[in-house]
């Protein structure tokens, strides 16, 4: 029997069947939008519905050898996994037949009627308001198979899972709903029809598949076998066939005989990506462990980058065999950006998932990986650090989670770290921030916030670009965490420009003119009584809205900033907690700093010098206050006394009627 009249035996319609035990369902409302989405969009690249089905009926036959580690009945006498692509030209029908795992009712209804993978939704809402939406993410979304609908006009799946007697049949033409009836397949497995739209059918020339084949799928490790439905070209059942892939492990082949468009395939199958690896990682460790571990890092965040479960999701194969997919053993949560495989010799094939996190040997792996992995991040950043720059722009904000629960590798982490600063377009390391530290600096400044443009516009940044000192400018939600665990770099205490003292006066200035215009902007130094005694005005004046008011040595443009306590949290910190209500609402007191050399500043303090200017005295405190309430990012205390104070000041500036 010729291997087509084999495939159409296990393959047969479900005409028979009895029309009663037809079920019709509607799709999830996601899978609705999603199919919408495929069926309608021109997506220039729809080579990709073959790879991502290839993809599946390899993960099939993956699981199954895994489950047969333990029930060896549920593969007997089945022969070896094979992924069989045939062409039926009459029909415009192109099938894709794996012996693996196979679906059963539930299953089928289950995979491929709702979309399980988190952050879909999110993707969609993205897509679906573009004219032209970019599809090319389709494949992270656990979307894939929805995918063969950019060149289907229906597409039927007929699927038996291994250990079941039953088969199943699911058809539809991607509108809405899809239905399921009882069919029969001789072997387990999944078979998927695609019938395809009269514009696809340029996916019935073998040579075009088996160019995408190769260019895909060459490093699947199933044989992939390509029946080109020419009978001239067809083989006997003696004949031995040749599969279009190589068949084996990628990860198992020497370096040198993998181009870097093979890398690229793997990288897009194992991670479900479309974009190129912006580094590769293929390493083999022999001696105390052994293993392989082949492993990428994408270009593009993926969207389930920040997902809580911060899972790495690292395929684990014990001796080419596919162990788990779902394990966050392999990785720490902060180098989760890593996708690909590790390949264990050192591990019983009979090992459960469950039993990973306690094995010694997957904790083994995991400390040499982890080490691994920044060794390689680091030796990019030395040798490349325009590319080592895209890498961190992607991921930094995550490799910084490592700043705080990696204690160990914590100097490994901050000489890795890259950071934008007052000093620099582009980022700048530790060592680039220390080595341009002026004499008798003592700490390593830092400003947070939310981004990188209001950062650099905070006022207390004033008097240290005055002095021409640098500032780090730290914009990730992560930066107020990993600096409450991190105290110091080279015994270089951080410290963050919006608590405390500013320390700017033990700070050389940049030139001469700075010098004398900084010296007279020293507030310790002024003593001037008119800036006391307005001082003493504002404290009487705001109350218990604030816990101080001092000159500032931080400021020469504004008028007046806030700043924490010595001992208190950094502004921006306390503004996370208290979003997050991790923090009543009054529990940090704040310091009003006021520019003595500000016109303003000058100007209130003349007031203050009368008895009848300290009593108009109370709007302009106010307003001085919401000013700095507002440059911090927040809004007056009350809005409406706000504007009702700006417009009594107003009214005093405009000339009267
Ligand atoms: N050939 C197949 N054999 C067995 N199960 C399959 C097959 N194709 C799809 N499935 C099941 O359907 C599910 C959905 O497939 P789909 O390609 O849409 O996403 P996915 O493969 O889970 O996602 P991704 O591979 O992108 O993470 C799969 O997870 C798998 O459980």
């Amino acid at each position: 029997m010729t291997r087509q009249a084999q495939i159409d035996r296990d393959h047969q319609p479900a005409a028979e069947k009895p029309k009663n035990n037809e079920e019709r369902r509607g799709f999830e409302a996601e899978v609705s939008r999603l199919l919408k989405l495929m069926v309608h969009s021109v997506y220039s690249d729809r080579d990709i519905f073959l790879r991502e089905l290839v993809s599946n009926a390899c993960d099939a036959c993956d699981k199954l050898r895994y489950e047969a580690l333990t029930k060896p009945e549920l593969q007997a006498g089945e022969g070896d996994f094979a992924i069989h692509i045939s062409i039926d030209k009459k029909a415009s029908i192109l099938r894709i037949s794996d012996n693996g795992i196979g679906m059963d009712h539930d299953d089928l209804i289950n995979h491929l009627g709702t979309i399980a993978r988190s952050g879909t939704a999110a993707f969609l809402e993205k897509v679906s308001g573009d004219q032209k939406p970019d599809l090319s993410l389709i494949g992270q979304f656990g979307v894939g198979f929805y995918s063969s609908f950019m060149v289907a006009d229906s597409v039927r799946v007929i699927s038996r899972k291994a250990g079941s007697a039953d088969a199943w049949e699911w058809e539809s033409d991607g509108e809405g709903s899809y239905v399921m009836r009882p069919a029969s397949r001789d072997q387990h497995g999944t078979s998927i029809d695609v019938h395809l739209k009269a514009d696809a059918k340029e996916y019935l020339e073998p040579s075009r598949l088996r160019t995408i084949l190769q260019r895909y799928s060459d490093h699947i490790s199933v044989p992939i076998y390509l029946d080109d439905g020419d009978p001239k070209s067809d083989q006997t059942a003696d004949e031995t066939p040749k599969p279009v892939n190589d068949g084996s492990a990628l990860w198992v082949r020497p370096k040198s005989d993998i181009t870097p468009d093979l890398y690229t395939a793997f990288y897009q199958h194992v991670a479900h990506a479309h974009d190129e690896p912006a580094l590769v990682l293929h390493t083999k460790a022999e001696g105390v462990i052994s293993y392989t571990a082949l492993l990428f890092i994408p270009q593009n965040r993926p969207m389930d980058l920040f997902d809580p479960a911060r899972k790495p999701r690292v395929k684990l194969y014990v001796k080419r065999v596919f162990i788990s997919d779902d394990n966050d053993e392999l990785l720490p949560g902060y180098l989760r950006f890593f996708k690909g495989v590790v390949d264990s010799e050192d591990l019983s094939l009979n090992i459960s998932r469950e039993m990973l996190q306690q094995n010694p040997v997957v904790r083994r792996i995991r400390k040499a990986l982890t080490n691994k992995a920044l060794a390689e991040l680091q030796k990019t950043a030395d040798k490349d650090s325009d590319r080592y720059g895209k890498i961190w722009d992607a991921f930094g904000a995550v490799l910084k989670e490592g700043l705080y629960e990696d204690a160990d590798r914590r100097p490994a982490l901050l000489k890795l770290a890259r950071f934008r600063s007052t000093h620099a377009d582009g980022l700048i390391s530790l060592a680039d921030y220390l080595g341009r530290m002026k004499d008798n600096q003592k700490a390593i400044y830092y400003v947070t916030g939310n981004d990188l443009a209001a950062v650099r516009r905070s006022p207390q940044l004033e008097g240290f670009r005055a002095r021409d000192v640098e500032v780090l400018l730290l914009c990730d939600p992560v930066d107020e965490f990993w600096l409450s665990a991190v105290n110091a770099y080279e015994d270089k205490p951080f410290k963050s420009i919006t608590r405390g003292g500013s320390d700017l006066k033990d700070l050389e200035p940049k030139d001469p003119t700075a010098d004398a215009e900084t010296k007279d902007k020293d507030a310790s130094d002024r003593h001037d009584a008119a800036i006391d005694s307005l001082i003493t005005a504002l404290k009487s004046l705001l109350g218990t809205q604030i816990s101080d008011v001092r000159s500032s040595d931080r400021l020469t443009q504004t008028a007046a900033c806030l700043v924490a306590e010595d001992n208190g949290l950094d502004l921006h910190l306390e503004r996370i907690l208290r979003q997050h209500q991790q923090l009543d609402q009054m529990a940090m007191g704040k310091i009003l700093e006021i520019n003595p050399d500000h016109s303003l500043i000058k100007a209130m303090a003349a007031q203050c010098a009368s008895k009848e200017g300290y009593d108009r005295l109370a709007d302009s405190a106010e307003l001085l206050l919401d000013q700095a309430r507002i440059l911090e990012g927040e809004g007056p205390s009350d809005p409406t006394a706000f504007a009702q104070r700006l417009a009594r000041l107003m009214e005093q500036g405009l000339p009267s009627q």
